[in-house]
């Protein structure tokens, strides 16, 4: 049987070199095809091969029903409807180190660019003008560089920007001291970041907890004369809020090579001379291209000759009659991972999940595995699977401990899950009501009984008369409805918890006034 290859994004012709030497593959290259172009070929096609621009949409994954593999020649995959690609059992694969070190340097050419006025002074020189006075730059040397996500990008442009004597600090959830140290950088939480930065550079992927992380609220905790840069993702800065920024002069200029809607040729912020930006060049180089391109060709040709791709995206079929009976957990045990993620803020070493009751007898490991990817989805977005979860927490520095034991006290069926990092641990309990669906059975030491969905708001106090009253007319005011609601302590009079469903997220205002309340030590939103 051949297989055809679509490659509908511009892709390294060198890179693809495993895909023309296979003897089972046709290669077919249409780049820059229209929605509906895409739409009347993909059918014809077992693969395809994008950089960011190709839209795969449910609706081109749903048409195109002979597909096996989606490549994404590059990392961020938000192009790709994932959960369409793992519903229609499509594997896709993407190459997440090929391009680091070309992002990085972008970024440090931004960054290079930002200080000397670089664009504006070429632009005017071409415009057959001798200015010297007005494109008078600022040194790296001695100031601040502010890195908000210390990846694989994050981590390769402190290493530079210590080569240019600048002095590195850097926010990232899994980001230790120990790290810092090895990286001869500063650890920062993200307002000492945005406090101390000269220059403030993001390099997180694009999610719900980082859209608009660099919004007007930033913007206020910055120095003035601040210089920023986004050679991440569009949307991680809120450029309506940069533009404000850079016109009131709080912000001295900005470079971007990623916007929120691409192509962007007309958004205001692109008028002021203070911004400048390149059209998403960040992985624009010929060994970048080559590279990703090798990576994702390698993947495609393994997964149609029927093995196992290196760097997997999405779900691999698990064995149906395992699946059969573990699939009714699945929900669960995510949710359990995401529930804990919301709780603590410190860098997590150590996760053990422990399967009791009905459990025991079945293969736990497809379960743990949802349940890291529950938990390292606050921060990784789509960008952790079943597939790496294990792996990517491992390489964050966490080790893993799943256990069965038989007493399950009193259920049927319990998944306890605890993280322990350098000061505390945290630990919830999960069950599968028969008939009933998934309930959170306790947090800490507290006894629960609630649905693991929507917004929680989990809300710790000293117990004493009023405390619940006092949350309960604060959300009242706010118009804030409350679904359900459960409280347990400890001993009367000593520590204690409520946990309130709620029909709609709290602001982070509303939530401020529920902290500044007299008893409460902790309050907690948490989105399911
Ligand atoms: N401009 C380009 O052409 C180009 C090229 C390559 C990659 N990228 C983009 O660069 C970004 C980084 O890529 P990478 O390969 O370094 O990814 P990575 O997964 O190695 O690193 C991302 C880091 O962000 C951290 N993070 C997540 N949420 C955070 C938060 N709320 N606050 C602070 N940190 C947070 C994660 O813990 C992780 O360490 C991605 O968005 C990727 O798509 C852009
Ligand atoms: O996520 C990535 O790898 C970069 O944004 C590069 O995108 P590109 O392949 O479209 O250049």
């Amino acid at each position: 049987m051949v297989f055809k290859i679509l490659i509908s994004d511009p892709l390294s012709e060198d890179g693809i070199f495993p895909l023309r030497e296979a003897d089972n593959i046709e290669v077919v290259i249409d780049t820059g095809l229209s929605k509906e172009e895409l739409l009347n070929k993909i059918g014809d096609f077992d693969g395809l091969l994008v950089r960011s621009q190709t839209q795969v949409t449910r609706e081109v994954i749903e048409t195109g029903h002979n597909l096996k593999v989606i490549g994404r020649a590059g990392v961020g995959v938000d192009n790709i409807d994932l959960d369409a690609a793992t519903e229609n059992g499509m594997i896709v694969v993407n190459a997440p180190d090929g391009n680091t070190n070309s992002a990085a340097e972008h970024t440090m050419a931004m960054l290079m660019s930002l200080a000397r006025n670089i664009p504006q002074a070429y632009l005017s020189i071409k415009d057959k003008k001798w200015d010297r006075k007005s494109y008078v730059g600022v040194e790296l040397r001695d100031k601040t560089l502010g890195i908000v996500g210390l990846g694989r990008i994050g981590a390769e442009v402190a290493r530079r920007a210590k080569g240019q004597r600048m002095n590195v600090i850097a926010y990232d959830p899994f980001f230790t001291k120990e790290k810092a140290e090895a990286l001869g950088i500063e650890h920062g939480t993200l307002d000492e970041v945005l406090a101390v930065g000269d220059f403030i550079t993001v390099h997180t992927p694009l999610l719900k907890e980082t859209r608009h992380i660099i919004n007007k609220e930033a913007f206020a905790k910055m120095k003035d004369g601040v210089r920023v840069i986004n050679c991440a993702r569009g949307g991680i800065i809120n450029e309506d809020d940069l533009y404000d920024a850079i016109v009131e002069g709080k912000v001295a200029g900005a470079a971007l090579d990623v916007f929120e809607e691409e192509p962007a040729v007309d958004h205001k912020v692109l008028n002021l001379k203070e911004v400048i930006a390149t059209p998403h060049l960040g992985a624009s180089t010929i060994e970048a291209q080559e590279n990703v391109a090798i990576d994702v060709s390698h993947d495609v040709v393994r997964i149609l000759s029927g093995g196992l791709a290196r760097n997997p995206v999405n779900i691999p079929s698990v064995p149906r009659e395992v699946m059969r009976k573990i699939e009714p957990y699945f929900y669960l045990s995510e949710k359990l991972g995401l529930f804990l993620a919301h709780l603590e803020e410190e860098v997590i070493s150590e996760i053990n999940i422990n399967y009791a009751g009905d459990l025991t007898a079945l293969e736990i490991a497809p379960l743990t595995q949802n349940t890291l990817k529950g938990l390292l989805s606050r921060y990784l977005g789509s960008n952790v699977n079943n597939v790496n979860a294990a792996y990517l927490a491992e390489r964050k520095g966490i080790t893993i401990h799943e256990k069965k034991t038989s007493a399950a006290r009193g259920f049927t069926n319990l998944i306890t899950v605890e993280i322990i990092t350098k000061s505390t641990k945290r630990r919830v309990s999960g069950t599968l009501l028969n008939g009933l669906g998934a309930r959170i059975v306790k947090v800490d030491d507290y006894s629960m009984d609630v649905i693991p969905e929507g917004h929680l708001l989990l809300v710790h106090h000293k117990d004493q008369p009023g405390a619940i009253g006092r949350v309960g007319n604060l959300l009242a005011e706010n118009d804030v409805n409350i679904a359900t609601m459960q409280v347990g302590r400890l001993h009367i009079g000593g520590n204690a918890i409520m946990m309130l469903t709620i029909d709609r997220p709290l602001t982070k205002e509303e939530l401020e006034q529920i902290r500044a309340m007299e008893g409460f030590d902790r309050v907690t939103a948490v989105d399911l």
